[in-house]
């Protein structure tokens, strides 16, 4: 199965939803007008990291953003990784994926495990409990979000249960544009997967980020990879390479989780 992938790497205007909504929905519009089939927002692409005002500017249950990318998906014929959202619930604020497909149907939620606390997340945001895997035109996939990808078990995870695919919704800020590609690029190689990682641009009060959104193949090669400013990445995925790559080199065959 090919898919030609969009992420959208834009700036995103701080504590600023509506403002936030209006420029995503060009982005989509522009991704569909590219023929995408599937598009990618970045982490926190509504509020971005206003972290201390998020009680107000959240979404309370998700609902506005769903309803967004429900009218977006559908008026655009194109399937959303949703990027993520502050999501308010009885249980606390949740940094949230929301996926919903061309018809408009909210497939997967999915919330950041891992908090990160050099961006103070641990002191607002709750972590999630469960996996971001997902189905979408037959195929398996899996969706994570920034600071998860320094945690190999829980991709690794995704892509024994079948992932062939892993979108990576980020934030990732100066100077760690090394990390960035080097972790990605070592978790398509180690799980033998396309890597697809959107990461904003611009900067807020704390932080300048680099753009640099990637998608890579499962032999650990750069399909497509941004630069620092505002832009469309798209790049196409083929899925049969997963199988070629894991049949070439056996590693799910020849792991030894006894070991382990
Ligand atoms: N928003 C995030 O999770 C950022 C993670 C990050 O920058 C890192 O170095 O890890």
């Amino acid at each position: 199965m090919k898919l030609k992938i969009a992420c959208i790497q834009m700036d995103i205007e701080f504590g600023n939803p509506d403002k936030n909504y209006a420029e995503a929905k060009k982005w989509i519009k522009k991704a569909a007008e590219e023929k995408c089939d599937i598009a990618v927002l970045p982490e926190l692409w509504t509020t971005g990291y206003d972290l201390a005002r998020l009680s107000m500017i959240g979404d309370k249950n998700a609902e506005e953003s769903v309803c967004f990318l429900q009218n977006a998906a559908t008026e655009f014929a194109i399937h959303l990784v949703g990027g993520s959202v502050a999501k308010i619930t009885p249980e606390g604020i949740f940094n949230t994926t929301l996926i919903v497909d061309r018809n408009g149907q909210l497939i997967k939620e999915y919330e950041k495990l891992h908090l990160f606390r050099l961006m103070d997340e641990h002191l607002y945001l709750q972590g999630g409990k469960k996996d971001g895997l997902f189905h979408l035109e037959n195929e398996t996939f899996g969706t994570v979000i920034c600071y998860d990808i320094r945690f190999p078990e829980w991709i690794r995870r995704h892509a024994l249960s079948g992932a062939k695919a892993i979108f990576v919704s980020a934030e990732w800020p100066n100077p760690r544009l090394h990390h960035w590609k080097s972790l990605l690029i070592a978790r398509a190689i180690e799980n033998q997967c396309y890597i697809i990682a959107c990461n904003r641009v611009g900067s807020d009060p704390k932080n300048q980020f680099f753009g640099h959104s990637l998608i890579i193949d499962p032999w650990g090669e750069i399909v497509a990879e941004g630069m620092e400013g505002e832009e469309l990445v798209t790049g196409e995925i083929d899925l049969k390479n997963v199988l070629h790559v894991r049949n070439t080199i056996p590693v799910f065959e020849d792991r030894l989780p006894k070991f382990y």
